[in-house]
């Protein structure tokens, strides 16, 4: 999408009225700065009275007066410097909780179109809470209020408001500078923390490997590498905040002795009162407070906002599922015409090219070729994951893409490669995380699949907690599971991705047997597999070479006709599958 400002973005992106509300919240925070700032006017007026009033007259009675209105003003500025906190720590909350559910869905499906960190917009919402519900806004709402300081002064005195206004245009030219000379060693470290980021996930994601390979020490390196360079950074340009910061306050320490000699000047030329002497430095004081703070907050303000600008690009592009009509439940009805799969980055080729597949009734779908034919990429298209850019796939009359996502997935048992489960028990997990499972339908699949008797073997059954730190189950029992997560609700359709990868011989029949019964059923099957035996269930095999179905037709002719070169079973069907040359005519894709 094009490149658009923060405003642009917010503006575009409809977030709904629970967005809106908190704008009204934040324009209240605004006024409360007023408020506040109004009220630090206590200060400067009780010393001015004190001086001017109390003391000159020696009036006890106006001292009490004074003493009690200054008191009361001071309790009623820390109640609303509370309720100032509370609010914009509810703005950071609200915003975080009323944007995370789509920032998440948006999050899985730009991983999904793009292949990008999929966390990275769940840590930009935490920094946008950060900066909302932080401290670092304030400087920024009290600065157009110290105005007001600025106008007292001239009143005062004209020399006295072009001396704070000189001051108040020095610190500002402070703040840019320190923006300035830390913005370009701020972009490389936020990289250098992702980097940084991705070998500690790596660390804990592939730790047995990592651990069996003996790449333990090289990967702390490189962590270390990138560590290295992130505090280097990070040094440098704090380095850089600090001299221009203290820079800045010795400057501003600086003003004050400067406006107390322009002010004592003036008492001498009888031009000011004593009084006036002492509210002048107060309120100088006042006046560039912000200027200052915002030197020090520049840098979290840029962060936060860079952060919100990357989680409205995200939300921009994200077409939420809500305003999707579902179609109706989906007969056996399969049709692919002229599919093509584009690679997620839209800069290479295609993945898939000049798919052509289509299906009246139950059947089974065997799916074979070389390693990077493609089948995987088809698997994912099939079930709705990965978008075709040319062509589409149409279950009983509507296109994948027109199903809300959760619909859709109701109608798809998708049972990928590499089966990851979420930290949750065996029975959520096979009932697709539902909080409250339909426990006759878990039993029933779990019965189906023949998994229903090692469940029952687990600690504790089917409430066992498995998936990261939960019971550790082997390869063919996370297959068992995904394979009845795959088939819980009786979907129209069923994908399956080499199931039997972890399977011994008598597994791999159960897994004949269930599909061959989900054919009953009524449901279309995709299996991939390189076992032979298994390709035995299916009614019709497609072959795939280089992205491309090179062959499709009956079972059983085409692994006759393989069985028929006799050629050793695996390596045999990698072989068989034809070459780039003998693939199909392309021209209906672009290269
Ligand atoms: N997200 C992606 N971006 C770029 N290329 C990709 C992506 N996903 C897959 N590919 C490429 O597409 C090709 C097909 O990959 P795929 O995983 O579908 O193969 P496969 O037939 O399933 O292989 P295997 O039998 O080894 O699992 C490979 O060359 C792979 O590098």
């Amino acid at each position: 999408m094009p490149k658009l400002s923060l405003l642009k973005l917010i503006t575009a992106t409809d977030l709904g009225r629970p967005f809106r509300m908190l704008i009204s919240v934040f324009i209240c925070a605004v006024i409360l700065s007023a408020f506040m700032n109004i009220l630090m006017l206590t200060s400067p007026i009780f010393m001015m009275q004190i001086f001017d009033r109390v003391l000159t007259g020696r009036h006890l009675e106006t001292l009490i007066l004074l003493t009690l209105i200054a008191a009361a003003a001071l309790m009623t500025f820390g109640g609303l410097d509370w309720a100032r906190n509370q609010l914009m720590a509810r703005i950071g909350a609200s915003i975080q909780r009323d944007l995370a559910p789509r920032v998440l869905k948006a999050s899985i499906q730009n991983r999904i179109r793009t292949g990008a960190d999929g966390g990275q917009a769940m840590r930009d919402l935490g920094t946008v809470r950060q900066l909302l519900g932080g401290k670092t806004l304030f400087p920024f709402l009290d600065a157009p209020w110290s105005l007001i300081f600025f106008i007292l002064l001239w009143l005062i005195h004209p020399w006295m408001g072009i001396y704070a206004v000189i001051c108040a245009v020095t610190l500002m030219l402070c703040a840019i500078l320190s923006n300035l000379a830390s913005r370009s060693l701020n972009r490389k470290t936020q990289k250098e923390q992702m980097a940084a980021q991705h070998w500690v996930d790596l660390a804990v994601n592939e730790s047995e490997a990592i651990s069996a390979l003996g790449m333990q020490s090289s990967l702390v390196q490189r962590y270390l590498d990138r560590l290295h360079k992130l505090h280097d950074g990070l040094h440098r340009s704090e380095n850089r905040i600090e001299i221009i910061g203290s820079g800045a306050r010795t400057l501003r320490q600086m003003a004050q002795i400067g406006i107390m000699t322009v002010a004592a000047y003036l008492l001498l030329q009888d031009e000011l009162s004593q009084g006036v002497v002492i509210a002048s430095s107060i309120l100088l004081a006042r006046a560039l407070a912000p200027m200052e703070l915002m030197i020090t907050q520049w840098q979290p303000l840029l962060n936060g906002l860079s952060a919100l600008k990357r989680v409205m690009q995200l939300l921009a592009g994200y077409r939420d599922d809500a305003e999707k009509t579902c179609p109706p439940t989906p007969k056996t009805r399969l049709g692919i015409q002229q599919m093509g799969l584009r690679k997620p980055d839209r800069q290479g080729g295609f993945l898939l090219r000049d798919i052509n597949i289509k299906a009246e009734r139950p059947e089974i779908f065997g799916i074979m070729g070389p390693s990077g034919a493609g089948k995987t990429c088809l698997c994912r298209a099939l079930a709705g994951v990965a978008v075709p850019e040319l062509g589409e796939i149409r279950l009983d009359g509507a296109r994948l893409d027109q199903w809300p996502a959760d619909d859709l997935g109701r109608h798809i048992g998708y049972m990928p490669q590499d089966v990851g489960l979420p930290p949750a028990s065996v029975a959520e997990t096979i009932a697709r995380l539902s909080q409250d499972p339909d426990m006759d339908k878990v039993y029933a699949v779990a019965q189906r699949v023949e998994a229903h008797d090692f469940i029952m073997q687990l600690p504790n059954g089917y409430d066992t907690r498995i998936g990261a730190e939960g019971f550790p189950l082997s390869g063919g029992q996370r297959q068992r599971i995904g394979l009845a997560r795959a088939l819980y609700g009786d979907p129209v359709m069923i994908v399956l991705d080499e199931p039997d990868a972890h399977l011994d011989t008598e597994s791999a029949q159960i897994l004949a047997r269930v599909i061959h019964a989900e054919k009953q059923r009524g449901a279309i099957i995709f299996l991939v597999s390189h076992r032979p035996a298994m390709l035995q269930v299916t009614d019709k095999l497609i072959i795939m070479s280089d992205g491309c179905v090179t062959k499709q037709g009956n079972s059983r002719e085409i692994l006759t006709e393989l069985k028929n070169r006799s050629i050793p079973p695996k390596p045999e069907l990698d072989q068989t599958a034809p070459s780039r040359k003998s693939a199909p005519a392309k021209k209906t894709v672009p290269a």
